[in-house]
Formats: structure tokens, sequence, C-alpha cells
């Protein structure tokens, strides 16, 4: 089948390349020129591993193009998918703006029936807008035309995007037509071949599926940085009580790791704009909200540690602190409201200096946090802790899952470990002479 994308992102270029290596034939636009520039070239603009074998290869073979021209992107096909970003607007609801200049643009530019496919993390009633905004241009180009708006969310988690997309838990898709249920089955049919993944439900409901997705996931974890934060206090061990919990299958292991907050572009602003949604229709979302302040709380835990350990905030001015992991995650080089910048900050406001040091990120930081002093990126994790006095860790990379800890206490001034992941065993540390502390374990407590 032929399809356009609107927006390039990390949604719209996993979405394109991975239909397109299905067998369809993909168009992707993005008003970015400069993006579509790099990806005519051969260039990524996002750092996702397996995404650029399946794009040139797509490219190669003829089923993926990039083009800024949107007439074209509109006339190649009865599909045009939106995937661009729904920023956290002043208040935390979701910014529609880019979502409905799409949906502008094709409504100026169609001449035959489409069905329109909101891929796009959207509050509930986003759909009804996109239809208005079409049937409003269409009214006043004077024509008749016919269109479907399908709402069909993205699961896709970064660092595993692609195999997240080709390999997906579920297909949702919220669509009030029998043809666009037809069309849209018939798009995802090879994603089906070993079990039936798609699930059809209506718009709004398949709309609301994604916050209550992201929304569920981001509750567990600020539900085991609580127990972490209690486990702390009553001398308990958060990672045998994870472990312990984790056997139920009713709760599973997944998703329940403890640690310095979650970050990213996908959870904080989907739970606050979940809030927001529920205030605008009269509904105090009282848990959906701790969720987010626990998540804020949880995400100043390693400056908190470092300030006690040194006797205070001020005392840490002057000092030179080492960071290993500056993404949100591992196996990625975004660092959208990273756990790593909430320390970075806090740091530097009491006259900190940082080394830091992350296997992908460090264009990333160097572009973030360009004209800041007292920031100095290392070109390895050894040479990162060279004369430091404590070392934070932000992401569990798995390059900082086994170092030599010989060669890190060669090199820093004194040996001290804040672990916001919890990666090391805190006994072992403590019998080779380390001063260690992590989240929610009795490590914590010691002097
Ligand atoms: N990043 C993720 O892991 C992820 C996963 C699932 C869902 N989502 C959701 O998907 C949406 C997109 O997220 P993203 O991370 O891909 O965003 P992104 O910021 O990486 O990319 C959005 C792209 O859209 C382009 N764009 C903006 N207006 C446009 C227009 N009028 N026409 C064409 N292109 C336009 C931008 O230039 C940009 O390249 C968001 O709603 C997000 O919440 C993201
Ligand atoms: O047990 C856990 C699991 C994750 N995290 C943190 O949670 C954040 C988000 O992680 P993850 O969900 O793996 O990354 P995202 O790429 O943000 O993906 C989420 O957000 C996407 C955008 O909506 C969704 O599509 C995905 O399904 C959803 O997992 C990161 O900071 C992790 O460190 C924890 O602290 N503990």
């Amino acid at each position: 089948m032929r399809l356009s994308i609107f927006g390039t992102g990390y949604v719209g270029l996993v979405t394109g390349a991975c239909l397109a290596e299905v067998g369809h034939k993909v168009v992707c636009l993005d008003i970015d020129a400069a993006k579509i520039d790099r990806l005519n070239r051969g260039e990524l603009p996002i750092w996702e591993p397996g995404l650029e074998a399946i794009v040139s290869r797509n490219v190669a073979e003829g089923r993926l193009e990039f083009t800024t021209d949107i007439a074209r992107g509109v006339a190649h096909a009865d599909i045009q998918f939106i995937a661009v970003g729904t920023p956290p607007d002043e208040d935390g609801s979701a910014d529609l703006q880019y979502v409905l200049s799409v949906a502008e643009s094709i409504a100026r530019e169609m001449n035959t029936f489409k069905v329109v496919v909101n891929k796009s993390t959207v509050p509930v009633g986003t759909a009804d807008k996109v239809r208005q905004r079409i049937e409003g241009i269409l009214r006043e180009r004077g024509v008749a035309l016919t269109f479907d708006v399908v709402s069909n969310p993205e699961f896709l988690k970064e660092g595993a995007a692609v195999g997240d997309f080709l390999k997906p838990d579920r297909i949702i898709i919220g669509a009030g037509s029998e043809n666009a249920r037809k069309v849209m089955r018939e798009l995802y049919e090879p994603f089906n071949r070993s079990h039936e993944r798609t699930m059809f439900m209506d718009v709004r409901s398949a709309e609301l599926t994604k916050y209550a997705a992201n929304a569920m996931l981001a509750t567990k974890i600020s539900f085991m940085n609580e127990l972490a934060n209690l486990s702390e206090r009553l001398g308990a061990d958060i990672e045998e009580v994870r472990k312990g919990i984790g056997a139920d299958p009713r709760i599973g292991y997944h998703f329940i790791y403890p640690g310095c907050g979650y970050g990213g572009s996908c959870f904080p602003k989907d739970v606050q704009a979940l809030a927001r949604i529920a205030d605008d229709v009269g509904y105090e979302a009282e848990l959906v909200k701790a969720v987010e302040a626990v998540n804020n709380r949880q995400k100043n835990v390693l400056f908190d540690k470092l300030a006690s350990r040194f006797g205070g905030a001020r005392a840490l001015g002057g000092k030179v602190i080492a960071v290993w992991g500056l993404s949100f995650k591992p196996n990625t080089d975004d660092m959208r409201e990273a756990p790593s910048r909430t320390l970075l900050e806090s740091l530097w406001a009491v006259g900190a200096e940082v080394r830091a040091f992350d296997p992908v990120a460090m264009e990333e930081a160097r572009r973030l946090y360009r004209s800041r002093e007292a920031f100095f990126l290392a070109s390895d994790k050894y040479s990162c802790l060279d004369g430091v006095d404590a070392l934070c860790i932000c992401t569990e990379w798995q390059a900082f899952r086994a170092p030599d800890f010989d060669e890190m206490q060669s090199r820093m001034r004194a040996r001290v470990i804040i672990d916001g992941r919890n990666l090391y065993h805190p006994e072992r540390l403590r019998e080779m002479g380390w001063v260690y502390d992590s989240v929610g374990r009795p490590s914590s407590l010691v002097a």
C-alpha cells in the first residue's frame, strides 16, 4: 500500500522505515528542511539502534523517500499519518498546534478520499478537532471530499524502537467507520502473521489508551521510588523487595526498577497532560498528580544524597563531581527531561564543577550546555574520574555495569559513588573500601 507520514522524528521516521520494510511505499515529510536534507544525504537525525540499516535499505530499494513537498506527500497516498510533536503547553496540557497544522496541510492539498491516521499522543477528542479543521478548509475550498480520521497511538520505546515497531505487543486502532477499519487492517496485515495483534476500538478509547499505558507505567516507577525511599528509612533493601513482589505474576518484574526518576519525552509530558485532561472535565486525578510529584522529588535524590554526604549543599561548592550517563535511559542520545539534567543544574547552582561521560549523548550534551562553564565532557568513563570528589551514576548503560574499580580508585580524589540505578552490590563495594550509596538499599545508611 502507499502511505505518507508527516513528521520525521522518533515516531515518524521509525514508522515510515518499518512500514516500508514490510513492503509499503512510504513518503516521509517534515517542515524541517535541514532534517530532510540530512535524511536525503543518508544521515539519521536521531541515534536509534538498527534504524540506519532499515532506512538505507528501503531508500535504496525505492520504498522510502523524504521530502518537504506537501502537495507531493498528500497526492502520494490515501493514507496520511500525523506523527508530529505534542509538547506540553504552559499549563502541562498537550499543545496541538503541530497536529492541527498537518490537518490543515492535508485539507488544502487533498483531491481524493483520505484516511487521516493520528499517531501522535493526543488528548481525547483530538480526532474530532482534526475532523473539524479539515472540514473547515474543505468548505473554504468549496470542495466536497470525504475522509476518515483514525487514532493509531504508538507504543515504541526509544532505544528499542525498531524492534518494538516490527513486533508490537498490540496495534491499537480507533476507527469509527467500517471502511477505515478495512484500510487499517490491510496496512497492518504483515504484523499479524504469527498472531492477531490489531485491536479495534472507538476513537476516544484509542486516544485514552495511550495515556493510560504511559501513566500506568509511570505509576509503577513512582510507586517503587516511594517504596525505595521508605526502605532506606526502614533499613530494608528495595532490591529484595522488588524481586519479592515481582515474583507475583499479577505484579511482574517489568518496570519496577527504582532509581533517580523517570525522564524522556513521553512519561513526564503525558502524565502531566492526563492530569490536565481530567481537570478539563472537572475530575481531580489525584493519583496521576501524585505520580508526577513523586517523580519530581525523585529527580533530586542524587543531589540530596551527595549533599548529605558532604555535609550540606553549600559544602559542594568548589567540589568536582563526575557524572556517568546523561541520556534519560540507555541506548539513546535523548536527554529530554533526563534526571541527569536535574543533577547537573543543582550542582552548578551550588558552584560545583562537573565532569561527565555518556556513551552516545556527548554531542547532545554539548549542544544543550555549550555555553556552560564548570562542565567538562570526558572522552571515556575513566578519564571522567580524574581528580573528582565523587561519582554519580544517572543512566544504567551496560558499559557502567562492571567497571575496573582499581582503575577508578586510582583516578578519583575520594572513593565515593552515588548510584542512581543500583548497579553494584553494596557489600562488595564496601569491602573494597568504597563509600557507596544507592537508591533504597542499606548501603544508603552507611556513614
Ligand atoms: N519519542 C517516542 O518515543 C514516542 C513514542 C510514542 C509516541 N510518541 C508521540 O509521538 C509524537 C511525535 O513524537 P516524536 O518523539 O517523534 O517527536 P519529534 O519531536 O522527534 O519529531 C516531530 C517531527 O515533526 C516535525 N513537524 C512538526 N510540524 C510538522 C508539520 N506541520 N509537517 C511535517 N512535519 C512536522 C518536526 O519538524 C519534527 O521533525 C508525540 O506526540 C509523542 O508524544 C513519541
Ligand atoms: O523500571 C523502570 C523502567 C523505566 N524507568 C525510567 O522510565 C523512563 C522511561 O523509560 P522507557 O519507558 O523505557 O522509555 P521511553 O522511550 O520514554 O518509552 C515510554 O514512552 C513512549 C512514548 O510515549 C511509549 O511509547 C513507550 O511505550 C514507553 O515505555 C526512563 O527514564 C527510565 O530510566 C525506571 O526508572 N524504572
